[in-house]
């Protein structure tokens, strides 16, 4: 299966490549920025379209013709932008790219789901991939620029890897589709229709804010490094670079947390909080180092998985209907893709500084809509949350009745060597009677009672247990 992750290897190089050459993109087409912006848009156009439509035939004709699907668009996509003749032409292959992109996602995730294996894992490894692509375009984009090479070097070695990848994978067997989706209520969530639909609205615009802020800063950070603060070519391109390293490091630092159980909106909001904080940092600084260090922590926070993050909240909300779901925070963050580049486009008309700082605004929004959906979870429980809380009480129940069971035994001891039966039904009684006395809810007091008849019964076995293998060790050692 490694044939599926490489494909989005290639997938992280086709989101960014044409923002990384879009200055040569506009000498070729002698278009200014602002159009080249335009045809970025066509990605997002593309996978808008593509995304409920693919989803649900996916469902229907098996997943592997829609993974050699996209592979084709994303070979046409690549391999056409050099030789686009017109800014038309260009337009449809971006949209190529995003029905490319919008095909291996429906094929792949579900797949990943057949194949029973841990679809968290298996997820990661997918972002690593990407993240791992995102983060080698912009040293070769570098690269060539330094060395005065042909910038068309770039789209060649994706060229290449998709070439490489269809002969690995045309020999590759899928499971079944499997088209029964069990409903898990683990998790589901107990809330009132008026509280559900604004969780809804919230959710989808976060598919839509979580995109936007990553789309715009892979747009704009290394022409606004060149443009505004006179970094060198390398400088400009490594603050991407680091950018996606921090998104990797993110993801394992999320993967890693939800599995500790961690809430998924607190971390939501955290990670929001962070992401606008270094968000500022690179907007305002201008040294190098601190906007390296604060790219860094905006991959991690605002590209380390909270749009994951946010779809499994979606995902918990209504789970008979995972699928339409899927689709739906998916077209709102195609929604970015598309609106992002043609927005900033308009505002880089201004300035770059404007283009990049505009999210800021997304940013703010995003954490708005976070906050919201935190608010409106707040004193909710779930059958894991309250089953987390059962499980702590448990813990502590237990190391109690551990120490219990040490004191009994103790008395079990004294009342052998005084010669006293184990049994002493005037001291339970009394146990009982506290119990009543203690209990500040009286509907629990037979149940109370009843748990302590039981412990008091095993307290009795446990003592006896121990008498007899005392006196068995005794004789033993008499022979
Ligand atoms: O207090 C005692 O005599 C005990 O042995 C302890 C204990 C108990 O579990 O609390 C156990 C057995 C007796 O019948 C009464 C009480």
């Amino acid at each position: 299966m490694t044939c599926l992750y490489l494909n989005y290897f290639v997938h992280g190089i086709g989101l960014i490549i044409l923002a990384q050459n879009m200055k040569e993109l506009g000498d070729l087409w002698k278009q200014p920025l602002a159009t080249v912006s335009y045809v970025i848009s066509g990605i997002g156009i593309g996978k808008l379209f593509a995304y409920l439509v693919l989803g649900v035939l996916a469902d229907r004709f098996g997943r592997k013709k829609f993974i050699y699907f996209g592979i084709i668009c994303y070979l046409i996509f690549f391999s056409g932008m050099l030789i686009a003749p017109t800014i038309q032409i260009a337009y449809l292959l971006a949209i190529l790219a995003g029905v490319a992109n919008s095909a291996l996602d429906t094929g792949t995730y579900p797949t990943f789901i057949e194949l029973g294996k841990n679809n968290g894992s298996a997820n990661i490894l997918i972002k690593a991939f990407m993240s791992a692509g995102e983060f080698v375009l912009p040293l070769l984009v570098a690269f060539l620029e330094n060395r005065e090479l042909w910038f068309g070097w770039s789209f060649i070695l994706p060229t290449f890897v998709l070439l490489i990848n269809l002969g690995l994978f045309i020999p590759v067997k899928f499971p079944l589709a499997n088209t029964i989706t069990q409903v898990s209520q683990q998790g589901s969530l107990q809330l009132k229709a008026m509280k559900k639909n604004w969780l809804a609205v919230c959710l989808a615009l976060y598919g839509y804010t979580s995109m936007a802020i990553m789309i715009l800063y892979t747009q704009w950070i290394s022409l606004y490094a060149q443009a505004e603060l006179n970094f060198s070519n390398w400088q400009s391109h490594f603050l991407l670079s680091i950018y996606s390293i921090g998104s990797i490091v993110g993801v394992l630092i999320v993967f890693a947390l939800l599995r500790k159980n961690v809430s998924e909106t607190t971390l939501l909001l955290i990670l929001n909080l962070l992401a606008l904080v270094s968000l500022t940092l690179v907007c305002w600084g201008q040294n190098f180092n601190l906007l390296a260090i604060a790219s860094f922590a905006f991959g991690v926070t605002a590209a380390g998985g909270v749009m994951k993050t946010g779809l499994n909240l979606f995902l918990k909300l209504f789970p008979r209907i995972k699928g339409l779901l899927t689709g739906i925070f998916f077209t709102f963050g195609s929604l970015a893709l598309f609106s992002v580049p043609i927005l900033t486009g308009w505002l880089s008309k201004t300035s770059v500084a404007l283009a990049l700082r505009s999210n800021m605004i997304i940013c703010v929004i995003g954490l708005g809509l976070v906050m919201v959906t935190w608010g409106l979870l707040r004193n909710t429980t779930t059958l894991k949350t309250v089953r987390q809380r059962i499980s702590l009480i448990d813990r502590g129940i237990i190391i109690l009745l551990k120490r219990r069971f040490r004191a009994v035994d103790q008395v079990g001891q004294i009342k052998e060597q005084e010669h006293q039966p184990i049994l002493d039904r005037a001291r339970e009684q009394v146990i009982l009677q506290k119990i009543a006395v203690e209990s500040s809810d009286q509907q629990l007091v037979p149940y109370l009672q009843d748990i302590y008849r039981q412990i008091m019964k095993n307290s009795r076995n446990y003592q006896a247990a121990n008498q007899r293998e005392k006196n068995l060790n005794f004789e033993e050692k008499k022979h």
